[in-house]
């Protein structure tokens, strides 16, 4: 079911300071800060070639992030993006074997303009997985 890492994300407080240290210390190109209203989160990727990073900000208090950061105030690993080719039926076989699918079950537009889920963490080793439409 699975096929590529399409990103690891990284859950910041401050979005411009991650930023820089990823240009500036680590030499890194990003892309501009792109808001997503529907996510609650303002993003930055790092292409890295054979996949990205995506450094994630909360937009407000009630950003889907901020639970996490208030545990992780200097910020930390945040969940893991698979791609999949037809995510419809990922979400079917991952309901089928019980997995947790958040939100209403149904595919939200991601950062990518691709249809994205998000499963839940206690459901994969602790670690909030999103899967991608390739
Ligand atoms: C789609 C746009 C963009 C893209 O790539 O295109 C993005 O990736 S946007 C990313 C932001 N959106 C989301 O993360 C949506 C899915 N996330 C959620 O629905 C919540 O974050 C949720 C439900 C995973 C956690 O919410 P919250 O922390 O408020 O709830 P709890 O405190 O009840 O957490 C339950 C339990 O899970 C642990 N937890 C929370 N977040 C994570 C995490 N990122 N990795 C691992 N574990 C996590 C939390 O500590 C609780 O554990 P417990 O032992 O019960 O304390
Ligand atoms: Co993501």
């Amino acid at each position: 079911m699975l096929g590529r890492l399409n990103h690891v994300a990284i859950a910041v407080p401050d979005l411009a300071a991650a930023s820089a240290v990823y240009r500036d210390t680590l030499g890194a190109k990003l892309s501009k800060p792109q808001a997503l209203p529907d996510h609650g989160v303002t993003v930055v990727f790092v292409d890295l070639g054979n996949t990205k990073v995506e450094l994630l900000e909360p937009l407000d208090a009630a950003s889907p992030i901020s639970g996490f950061l208030a545990k992780n105030p200097a910020g930390g690993m945040h969940h893991l993006c698979y791609e999949v080719d037809d995510i419809l039926a990922a979400r079917d076989r991952l309901k089928a074997k019980g997995a947790r699918v958040l939100g209403d079950g149904e595919p939200k537009i991601g950062a990518h303009g691709k249809p994205v889920l998000f499963l839940h963490p206690k459901d994969f080793a602790g670690t909030l997985v999103e899967l991608e439409q390739a």
